[in-house]
């Protein structure tokens, strides 16, 4: 029995004729700043949707590939352009939606690295197919043209194949460094790719060093690390250092950490600008990896901390992602606010509708203490766990995580869980099972996302670890739907606006609509267009903005709600929604490509490309015509419906 109960919040009586006002003598709501009639409207969806059979079910697959939005359009002008009898959607989320259902679909979002063991087209292909939302190019390594090769292929693939797989572009960021080793720049990669049986003999090993210019440094070893530039050949252990200050910083007796501790010094003698250092915790020394310096026990960061932290040639690599038209800007070594608000300004006024994210990593201890301004700043945060780990005792790292991934959450950004989360995958086929427990915690916490790095750049298995990310995020995820595990969260208004904190009300009660309708355990033979009975809950809200809006006649029989559907035009709406953490997935319309692109960072949004127009009747019904011409939803299935255009909630069968 199809039926529909809609919920309007409009600032104008409701645009739409065909609805009947079967109880609309709700109490309005009034405030100072506009005056908000509040309807609650309901009537047999029979009667309004005549005209569905006859809409067009003509689908397009592919996404427009090349980013940023349509030439001379903006969002709102998208609309007006695209085909409107059009839907787009990645081919992963469809075949998993006709395959197994809404309650299927994976919710925590993946970003895998791109390197030389992923970078063919097929590589990336498979990647895609594996569930990678972002593709990040990690601008430490590699020349901009490889970057170049990488964008253009992803592109291809998302055009082709009808993928909708965003870039995310990091900065190199003002890190002190190791050079080149006067090796190829993908040494590290080279190491690991050779076969693995080879990998694990010794002798190969040893050949391996020789021509990858790797080293393997002994105990006792004295080594030389200068800031001066060497012609090749480079004279005998000796290493190159990026930052010019590192002779004058460090002091006899400080200790060198590089890596992370991977491989560790003592400064036993500073000789102008070459520092004579013993090595004490013997190891693999790799091609510009991180240095640290400490001193009692201290990471020495006075001079370390006033490097830019968008060094020169981060600008160009910037200038290079603007061009490219990349979906997100990661910025290494984030110490302030001010740095992202500065780029941000930067990308607006060379990029038309802003469209590129910036997101703060999180991977200093600056950025620890300027946590909130930083977040409060950027589009999302990346919990950055390699360089975080160099920089704090590493048994500190657990619990910054937990707290950046809960602060983006209530800051309403999206988060991004990074580094060594399937670090043995590199090398070996399965993972251990403290990294799954790790990738597990990680989900729990429900971050919007998992990143892996070495694993998809370098390592011998980067659709296995995939694999790994996506079954493990899908169980854990289900295991906490089912028996609650998860970590409840108070959240707390962030609205600035009287309009955002309607937006923000509708959202947290659609989410929370979607679970109660889910538990009730009313008699479907109730439900009929003339009965009218009260919901089994009471619920109020903070501002009191849809207080009296249950108060409406509703009865239900084992009402699941399989999906949110989320009408945007900036995301905004989404954004909201994905932050309360609904039980079912979150199908999110937008007129734009690129607003699109971005959504796939975040929990529990399948993005769609959709043009929509103000009526929300005609958008719910093309959708589900559209929709249902695919085999992504079936009649029957409830669908609570929330909009940016007419701030309304609708509750819905498929017809
Ligand atoms: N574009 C690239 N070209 C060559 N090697 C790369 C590239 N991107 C990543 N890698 C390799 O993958 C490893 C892991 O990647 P990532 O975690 O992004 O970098 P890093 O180790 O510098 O933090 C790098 O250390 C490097 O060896
Ligand atoms: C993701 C990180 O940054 P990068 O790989 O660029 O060092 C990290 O340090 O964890
Ligand atoms: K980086
Ligand atoms: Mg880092």
């Amino acid at each position: 029995m199809a039926q529909a109960i809609q919920f309007l919040i409009s600032s104008s009586p409701s645009p739409n004729r065909h609805f009947s006002k079967l109880s609309s003598s709700k109490p309005s709501f009034y405030t100072s700043h506009r005056r908000i009639p509040l309807t609650v409207i309901r009537k047999p969806i029979s009667a309004v949707s005549s005209d569905l059979e006859s809409q067009s079910s003509r689908v397009l697959i592919s996404d427009n590939g090349k980013g940023g939005v349509f030439p001379g359009t903006s969002p709102v002008q998208t609309t007006a352009t695209s085909d409107s009898s059009s839907i787009e959607v990645d081919a992963v989320s469809e075949a998993e939606l006709k395959e197994n259902g809404f309650r299927s679909t994976r919710r925590t979002k993946l970003v895998c690295t791109i390197g030389p063991a992923t970078c063919g087209f097929e590589k990336l292909e498979a990647l895609a197919v594996g569930g990678m939302n972002v593709a990040r190019i990690n601008m430490c390594h590699g020349t901009r043209e490889w970057h170049r090769s990488v964008i253009e292929q992803v592109r291809r693939l998302n055009e082709e194949k009808g993928y909708a797989v965003a870039i995310m572009m990091d900065t190199e960021g003002s890190e002190i460094h190791m050079g080149d080793l006067g090796g190829a720049m993908s040494a590290k990669a080279e190491w690991y790719n050779y076969d693995k049986d080879a990998f694990r003999s010794f002798f190969r090993v040893m050949q391996l060093m020789l021509i990858s210019n790797l080293f393997f440094l002994q105990d006792g070893e004295v080594w030389t690390f200068s800031v001066r530039a060497f012609d090749s050949p480079r004279p005998e252990r000796t290493i190159n250092v990026n930052y010019d200050g590192f002779a004058e910083d460090v002091k006899v007796g400080d200790e060198l950490l590089v890596d992370g501790g991977m491989v560790r010094f003592e400064v036993i003698e500073k000789i102008g600008p070459d520092v004579k250092c013993r090595c004490t915790d013997p190891g693999l020394l790799l091609p510009r990896a991180n240095l640290t310096f400490w001193r009692d026990g201290s990471l020495v960061r006075e001079r370390n901390a006033m490097l830019p932290t968008i060094s020169s040639k981060d600008w160009l690599d910037i200038d290079f992602g603007i061009s490219e038209g990349v979906d997100f800007i990661a910025i290494s070594f984030v110490k302030s606010a001010e740095v992202i608000n500065h780029l941000k300004s930067y990308v607006a006024a060379r990029c038309r509708d802003s469209d590129i994210a910036v997101i703060a990593k999180i991977e200093s201890i600056d950025s620890l203490k300027n946590l909130e301004e930083i977040i409060r700043a950027s589009d999302g945060a990346m919990v950055a766990r390699g360089d975080l780990g160099a920089q704090i005792p590493l048994e500190q790292v657990p619990s910054a995580q937990q707290k950046i991934v809960q602060l983006c959450r209530q800051l309403n950004k999206p988060v991004i869980v990074a580094s060594q989360l399937l670090e043995s995958m590199i090398e070996y086929p399965t993972p251990t099972r403290a990294e799954v427990a790790d990738v597990s915690e990680a989900v729990r916490q429900r971050a919007d996302a998992l990143m892996l790095s070495g694993e998809s750049a370098m390592g011998q298995f980067p659709d296995k670890a995939l694999a790994v990310l996506r079954s493990v995020s899908l169980r854990i995820e289900r295991w906490w739907r089912e028996e609650k595990r998860h970590e409840a969260m108070e959240l707390s208004g962030i609205a600035s606006s009287f309009s955002d904190s309607i937006s923000e009300e509708i959202c947290n009660s659609a989410a929370k609509m979607g679970k109660h309708l889910s538990t009730l355990e009313t008699s479907a033979a109730e439900l009929d267009n003339n009965s009218t009975s009260t919901l089994p809950f009471s619920y109020k809200c903070k501002q009191n903005l849809l207080c009296g809006l249950w108060g409406c006649d509703f009865a239900a029989n084992n009402l699941e709600v399989d999906a949110l559907f989320v009408y945007t035009k900036t995301g905004y709406m989404a954004s909201l929604l994905s932050r309360c953490r609904p039980d079912c997935p979150i199908f999110a319309f937008t007129a734009t490509t690129s607003v699109r692109r971005r959504l796939n960072l975040q929990w529990g949004l399948i993005p769609f490309r959709l043009g929509f127009s103000d009526d929300m009747e005609s958008n719910l019904h093309r959708t589900f015509s559209l929709l249902k011409a695919r085999g992504m939803i079936k009649s029957g299935d409830l669908v609570i419906a929330v909009s940016d255009m007419l701030q309304s909630i609708q509750v819905m069968n498929v017809p």
